[in-house]
């Protein structure tokens, strides 16, 4: 058994909380962001790639992490997103056919923190009960006053705008540039299965930074226009707000994940909230007010869409709502070319019942 005399680390919430873990691998030092889990039982690679989760410290509820090693292709963006990771059990022996190497060696080469033997049933459950929290993970065991002060300066999640991080600098394009359809995707910080999911659809992406205006992706000549998914708070994001409107003021046709759902929301002057400790899992029940069916879809979520605005706006249609909280899971507009929902469609990780969206979004298209 590899690092048998692992180093002690603590996670420290900022309500003063303390649980107990061991440093992974030989790594010291610190991590701060705000704590969250996730209960996939698989797909961490893509998780911890996603960069919607930047600026959070990642608790995996599955009980084994590492197990089936990483693989080159299974990555959400370049690099690891997420602030720091907390498990229970990290597997430094890994077995797949199709693995490129450890998850030890992946997060090494993205100088991640993660700890490991943490009771993170009992951490959970705190969260549920307290709600997500700012937080930090460290091996400076002894030095919790020190890293109380240093917490108490890592901004809140709440009015935080992230985008600006994770976005590319420059323009640049994804897929066949013979397909039939053009996209122009806003990268709020997209996830690179959206883009597979679009590009298979016989489209070709031109993918521009987070600032980017309207006349920039118009010039793209698109057949569609995409918000992506991305980590903060989507109230910030006030030049994705006015390029929604100049999309939605002109009838193009718009789709939104995550993200790009909440943008859409805000443009229509509906507002968006911090959920108590949001939703993060591939197993979440979602309801299709238009057809009746059932989803079991893949979601990373911490802001929602006011229900109560969005029925109340004339123009807007409620078609998706979450099962366990009732809370809005679609949105469509009723006179405009426009869709979006907080859910991934995209998966990876996931279940696919929800990929006949990216279909939606061509057939509009094609409308
Ligand atoms: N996956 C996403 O796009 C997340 C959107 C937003 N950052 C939230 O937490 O709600």
């Amino acid at each position: 058994m590899k690092y048998q005399k692992r180093q002690k680390a603590i996670i420290l919430l900022a309500d003063g909380t303390i649980f107990y873990g061991k440093a992974v691998g030989n790594k010291q030092g610190s991590a701060f962001g705000e704590v969250c889990f996730n209960t996939g039982m698989t797909g961490y690679q893509e998780i911890f790639t996603d960069p919607s989760y930047y600026g959070q410290l990642m608790v995996t509820t599955n009980a084994h992490i590492g197990n089936y090693g990483v693989n080159d292709e299974e990555v959400e963006s370049d690099s690891i997103k997420i602030a720091g990771l907390i498990c229970k059990n990290f597997s430094y022996e890994y077995s797949r056919i199709d693995s490129d190497g450890s998850l030890e060696s992946f997060l090494d080469k993205n100088n991640l923190l993660a700890i490991s033997d943490v009771d993170t049933r009992a951490l959970v459950s705190y969260i549920r009960d307290n709600g997500a929290m700012n937080a930090v993970i460290s091996t400076e065991v002894d030095n919790i006053e020190g890293l109380k002060k240093q917490l108490a300066d890592v901004p809140d999640m709440n009015g935080l705008e992230l985008a600006s991080k994770v976005s590319t600098k420059e323009p640049y394009y994804f897929g066949n540039e013979n397909a039939t359809y053009k996209v122009a995707a806003l990268d709020i910080g997209i996830k690179k299965n959206i883009l597979r999911n679009i590009a298979k659809r016989d489209a070709y992406i031109k993918v521009f930074p987070y600032n980017a205006k309207f006349e920039d992706l118009e010039a793209f000549k698109p057949d569609g226009y995409f918000l992506s998914n991305g980590p903060g708070d989507p109230e910030p994001l006030v030049d994705a707000q006015n390029l929604a409107k100049e999309i939605i003021k002109r009838d193009l046709p718009l789709f939104g994940i995550c993200l790009g759902h909440q943008i859409i929301a805000l443009a229509n002057g509906v507002s968006t909230y911090k959920m108590h400790h949001g939703h993060r899992g591939i197993n979440h029940p979602v309801k299709n007010l238009r057809t009746g069916k059932g989803e079991i879809t893949s979601q990373n979520h911490g802001f929602a869409v006011n229900r109560e605005e969005a029925e109340a706006h004339p123009d807007l249609e409620v078609t998706h709502v979450h099962l366990n909280d009732h809370t809005v899971a679609g949105l469509a507009m009723k006179s405009k070319n426009c869709f979006s929902v907080q859910y991934h469609p995209e998966a990876s990780p996931g279940p696919h019942d929800a990929s006949y969206l990216f279909d939606q979004f061509i057939e509009n298209i094609k409308k």
